[in-house]
């Protein structure tokens, strides 16, 4: 039984390229999946956009002078109209979309690109069947009904989930069923049936491309912006993490806190046993805090053998709550048995009256720099941090 799973699970590897869990993960993302991958994508997606829009306004001009010289009039001058449109329509959508980040402007985009052909079909098509043709003419006409096909097979440009692909079908299958109800007179059932059929497999094969198009850009993007040895967010893209965090609790008015987390006494790890034995205690908290979080909350390596905890929506007495479970459970254990512990200092947003997110991480990393004069082992907050500076006074 195990076999015959794995092998299945390999032969699913070797057609889809990943893992089939990821690859079928992609199917139902939701656009805020993670704020990252969700910028990202918007940002691929309508440079893809613009890009194809680009292209098409640059070839649609060049296919007037093939109506011009293969249609009779009026059908031309009815055509080149539209291509006049259609081109000045493709250049105003490649010129306007800029890449903003945001999910929405990325499906606009979509679907300003998308409604410019099949609007465009829905125009040249009846046109071409009122005015009967002839000769080349007829052949060249029979090639328009093609548009449609052109238009699903160009959904695998774009990396999108099974059902935003299908979204994005469903407008062209409509057109293309409407135009054939429209001529069920003219053309036999069967073979409208058949060219409907036939769509709708591109359709299908065009959605898994993009799918898998969709899969590949994740892990990329995964191996892009996670530290390798740990498995957390790294630097970088944390900071970016932390600035959209930021920005949405200061447009909502939510808490947002932060625990700056630094191990206890490392180097002296590495100092007696050596830099792998490190790296494997490093990587084993770091899996252990990873593990002990909420869906939702971040950790990222923030350097060396420093940690950033993100916790969105949550005030600092359950940020300090957190760091008390996280403790509980441990970090691990040294190569010598001994228990791997760290400092924790914790900040928040409204509380300590951040006006940015690298405030944040200033207050948080000096309440963590008392933890270690403290005497380590041990986590701050605003309470114990105003506590230390009472005693101080007194
Ligand atoms: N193995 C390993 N060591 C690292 C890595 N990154 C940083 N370090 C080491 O982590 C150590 C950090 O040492 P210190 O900043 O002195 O801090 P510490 O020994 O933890 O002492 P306190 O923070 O004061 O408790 C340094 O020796 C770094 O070389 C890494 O990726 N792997």
């Amino acid at each position: 039984m195990q076999t015959l799973k794995n092998t299945s699970q390999a032969l699913a590897r070797a057609v889809l390229g990943v893992a089939p869990q990821k690859f079928f993960g992609s199917l139902f993302l939701p656009g805020g999946h993670a704020p990252l991958l969700s910028r990202k994508r918007a940002d691929m997606i309508i440079s893809r956009v613009r890009m194809v829009a680009g292209l098409f306004a640059v070839l649609t001009p060049l296919w007037i002078l093939v109506d011009a010289l293969v249609f009779p009039w009026p059908v031309a001058g009815l055509l080149v109209a539209g291509r006049v449109v259609t081109t000045l329509a493709f250049a105003l959508l490649a010129v306007s979309a800029r890449p903003s980040g945001r999910l929405f402007d990325a499906y606009r985009a979509l679907a300003f690109m998308f409604s410019i052909p099949t609007l465009f079909f829905i125009y040249s098509h009846p046109l071409l069947s009122h005015f009967s043709v002839a000769g080349p003419a007829a052949a060249i006409a029979a090639g328009y009904a093609f548009l449609p096909f052109v238009m699903v097979a160009g959904l695998s440009v774009f990396p999108l989930t099974a059902s935003e692909g299908a979204v994005f079908a469903v407008p062209v299958l409509a057109a293309e069923a409407v135009i054939a109800l429209m001529q069920l007179d003219m053309l036999n059932w069967a073979s409208h049936l058949g060219a409907f059929w036939l769509l709708m497999l591109i359709a299908t094969v065009a959605i898994l491309a993009g799918m898998s198009q969709l899969s590949f850009m994740m892990s990329l993007i995964r191996q892009a912006t996670h530290d390798g040895l740990t498995g957390c967010f790294a630097r970088a893209s944390g900071e970016e993490l932390l600035e959209i965090q930021f920005h949405i609790a200061e447009r909502s008015g939510a808490p947002l806190s932060l625990v700056f987390v630094d191990i206890d006494h490392f180097k002296q790890i590495n100092d007696r046993f050596g830099h792998e034995a490190g790296d494997r205690v490093l990587a084993h908290a770091a899996q252990t805090m990873r593990a002990g979080l909420r869906t939702g909350d971040i950790l990222l390596r923030w350097g060396g053998e420093e940690f950033l905890l993100i916790l969105p929506n949550t005030d600092g007495a359950t940020a300090a709550s957190v760091v008390r479970r996280l403790r509980e459970g441990g970090l691990g254990k040294r190569p010598d048995g001994s228990h791997v512990t760290a400092s924790f200092g914790v900040a928040e947003r409204a509380a300590d009256g951040a006006a940015g997110w690298p405030q944040l991480v200033e207050i948080a990393d000096q309440r963590m720099y008392l933890a270690k004069i403290g005497g380590r082992d041990r986590c701050v907050g605003r309470t114990e941090e105003q506590h230390a500076q009472q005693v101080q006074l007194a």
